[in-house]
């Protein structure tokens, strides 16, 4: 019915490009961010921000995460900085909570929109009596729950407000996923990951997770397979028999 093993009995599911149209925000708004801060850095030469950069470095990770992972591999190093910097400190924070104006101002602008065929998918695995979580690295994550009106289906939520508050590794580490199951009271062998980023397969592999199904969203099939996905679809309403 839901295309999942019988040993599952929870579903785990990202939300940034999985649940909600998401992640395409995100990407453009990180572009925006970090091609303003090299060009000012660098002068008009400077070397873009790539989608390869997005997935290799950024997605699917804590803000500052990605921010450090990103300029780390140009050679640059910034100050942590704090979460509550402002958006033009020098730091690592501020450079994400720069971003993050934008996020919130597109948000504000043109609300979230859902994938059809995932909200099907939540309806199936309501109907199945599987349990429903949320694990985001993003510490927009309620938000956009609400704003996409998704948060009916949502047992539990963490996010990356939760990340912060409980000191937790960001995805690729598989962290965020066993507080997720923890949450829910299943063992990660009984849980299913659903993520479209590769930090997000390879954190479900690593937490040893029941079923780990990687959602292609950005033409990476393969790298989600590499990553530790035992499935790849390219919606989650491939899974359903009825499609
Ligand atoms: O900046 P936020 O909203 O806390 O989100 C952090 C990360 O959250 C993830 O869900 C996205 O895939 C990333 O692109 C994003 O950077």
């Amino acid at each position: 019915m839901t295309g999942l093993p019988e040993t599952i009995t929870a579903c785990l599911f990202d939300l940034d490009g999985v649940l909600t149209g998401t992640a395409v925000l995100h990407s453009q708004a990180w572009k925006r961010t970090f091609d303003e801060f090299l060009r000012a850095r660098d002068g008009d030469g400077f070397q873009e921000f790539t989608d390869r950069d997005y997935a290799t470095y950024v997605d699917g990770r804590p803000r500052a995460d990605g921010v450090r992972e990103f300029l780390r591999s140009r050679g640059i190093e910034l100050p942590e900085g704090t979460p509550d910097d402002p958006p033009d400190a020098p730091t690592v924070n501020g450079v994400g909570n720069r971003k993050n104006e934008l996020v919130l101002k597109i948000i504000d602008e043109n609300g979230v929109n859902t994938y059809p065929g995932s909200v099907r998918y939540l309806e199936a695995v309501k109907a199945a009596g599987l349990r429903i979580g949320v694990v985001t690295s993003s510490a927009n994550g309620a938000k956009v729950l609400d704003a996409g009106d998704l948060t009916k289906y949502v047992e539990a939520r963490v996010d990356g407000l939760t990340i912060r508050e409980q000191h937790l590794k960001g995805k690729p580490a598989p962290d965020s996923f066993l507080a997720g199951a923890a949450a829910l009271g299943v063992e990660p062998a009984h849980a299913a990951v659903f993520e479209d980023a590769q930090s997000g397969v390879q954190a479900g592999k690593a937490g040893n997770f029941g079923y780990v199904v990687g959602v292609n969203r950005a033409d990476q099939a393969e790298a989600l397979k590499a990553h530790g996905a035992d499935i790849v679809v390219d919606d989650l309403a491939d899974l359903l028999e009825d499609r």
